[in-house]
C-alpha cells in the first residue's frame, strides 16, 4: 500500500546524499534489472521475510506531467516497467483476449476482429455502469498480464518492478503497490505541454483533467513525487534518487500478494495469460 506517513519529494537538484545513493542504484541496474544481492536494499522486505519478491512501485501522473518520459528513463536504467496502457492496447488488438468479451458486452465496439477504441469510448464514457462493466472485463485480463510480467522480472532477479498506470488512483491501483511515485509539474507547464500537442484543445484538456484525480491530491497520496517542471537532466537525477529511495524500502509484500491472488484466481504461472 502507498500508506507510508510521508513522501520524498524528488525535485530538481538532488543533494550529495542522493547522488551517492543514485550511483549504487545505477550499479545495481547495470546490465539489466536492479538485481537483488546479499545485504543489498531490496533483498528483504520491511514487512516481509526476504522472499517476498521485488519492491512494486506504482508510477502515475496526470496528463502531460512527464510520466512517459520518466518511464523511459527508468527503462533506460534497466528497470522492468510494466505498462498498463500497452497491455490494454494488446488485449484490444486482433487476437487479444479482450476482443470477444468486449464484443459480447458492447457489440458496436468491435470491428475487423479488434476493439475500436473510439466506438468503445462512445459506448462507455459518461455512462458509469457501462464503464464499470468494461472494467469488470478488462481489469482481470490486465492483472493476469501484469502478474506474468512481474514474475518474469522477479525470476530475473529484479529487486524493483515499476507498474506504469496512468489511472492508478482512479482505479484503486494503490493496493497493488508497495509505494507510489507521482510525476508532477506546475499546472502552467502541464497546460503548455498538453496544448502544444496536435489536435488538443483547451476544452478537451479540461474534460480530461476533470476525469482525473487532481494533481494536488495525487501528490498528497504519493510516497515519492518527481517534479518535471525543470530540465531533463534534473529529472534524470530525480529518477536516480527515486530508484535509490524505492530500493532502500524493500518489498512490502505487494508482489507476493499479486502472485498469490493470481494463483487463487486460477492464473498460476503459464496460465491465465492473455496474448500480448
Ligand atoms: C474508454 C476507452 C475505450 C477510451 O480509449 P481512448 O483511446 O479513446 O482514450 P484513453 O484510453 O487515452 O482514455 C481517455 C480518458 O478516458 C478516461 N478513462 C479511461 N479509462 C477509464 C477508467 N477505467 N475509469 C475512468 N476514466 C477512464 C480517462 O480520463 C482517460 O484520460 C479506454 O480508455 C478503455 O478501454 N478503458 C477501460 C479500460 C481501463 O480501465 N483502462 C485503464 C488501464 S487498466
Ligand atoms: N524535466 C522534464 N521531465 C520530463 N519531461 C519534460 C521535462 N522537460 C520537458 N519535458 C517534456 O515534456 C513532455 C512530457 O510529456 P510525456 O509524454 O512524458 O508526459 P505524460 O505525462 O506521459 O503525458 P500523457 O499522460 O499525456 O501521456 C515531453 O515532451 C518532454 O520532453
Amino acid at each position: 500500500m502507498a500508506s507510508h506517513g510521508s513522501h520524498n519529494s524528488i525535485g530538481s537538484g538532488a543533494g550529495p546524499q542522493s547522488h551517492a545513493a543514485a550511483s549504487a542504484a545505477a550499479a545495481r541496474s547495470a546490465g539489466g534489472a536492479p538485481a537483488a544481492a546479499a545485504g543489498e536494499p531490496g533483498t528483504s522486505g520491511r514487512g516481509g521475510s526476504g522472499t517476498s519478491g521485488p519492491y512494486v512501485l506504482g508510477l502515475t501522473g496526470s496528463i502531460g506531467m512527464g510520466k512517459s518520459t520518466v518511464s523511459a528513463m527508468l527503462r533506460a536504467r534497466g528497470v522492468p516497467v510494466v505498462d498498463a496502457d500497452a497491455i490494454v492496447h494488446a488485449l484490444y488488438a486482433p487476437g487479444g483476449a479482450a476482443v470477444a468479451p468486449v464484443g459480447a458486452a458492447f457489440p458496436s465496439a468491435v470491428a475487423a476482429g479488434a476493439v475500436d477504441r473510439a466506438a468503445l469510448s462512445a459506448a462507455v464514457v459518461g455512462r458509469p455502469e457501462a464503464m464499470a462493466a468494461l472494467e469488470g472485463i478488462v481489469h482481470p485480463l490486465v492483472e493476469a498480464e501484469r502478474v506474468a510480467a512481474m514474475r518474469e522480472a522477479a525470476e530475473r532477479g529484479a529487486a524493483l518492478v515499476v507498474l506504469d498506470i496512468p489511472l492508478l488512483f482512479e482505479t484503486g491501483g494503490e493496493g497493488a503497490c508497495d509505494g507510489v511515485a507521482v510525476v508532477s509539474a506546475p499546472a502552467g507547464v502541464q497546460r503548455a505541454r498538453v496544448l502544444a500537442r496536435p489536435g488538443m484543445t483547451p476544452e478537451k484538456f479540461e474534460a480530461i483533467l476533470g476525469r482525473q484525480v487532481p494533481d494536488a491530491e495525487k501528490r498528497a497520496r504519493a510516497d515519492f513525487v518527481i517534479d518535471t517542471g525543470c530540465s531533463l537532466r534534473e529529472t534524470e537525477a530525480a529518477v536516480d534518487a527515486l530508484l535509490a529511495g524505492a530500493l532502500a524500502r524493500g518489498s512490502g509484500g505487494a508482489y507476493a500478494r499479486a502472485v498469490e491472488a493470481a494463483a487463487g484466481a486460477g492464473g498460476g504461472h503459464g496460465s491465465g495469460k492473455a496474448p500480448a
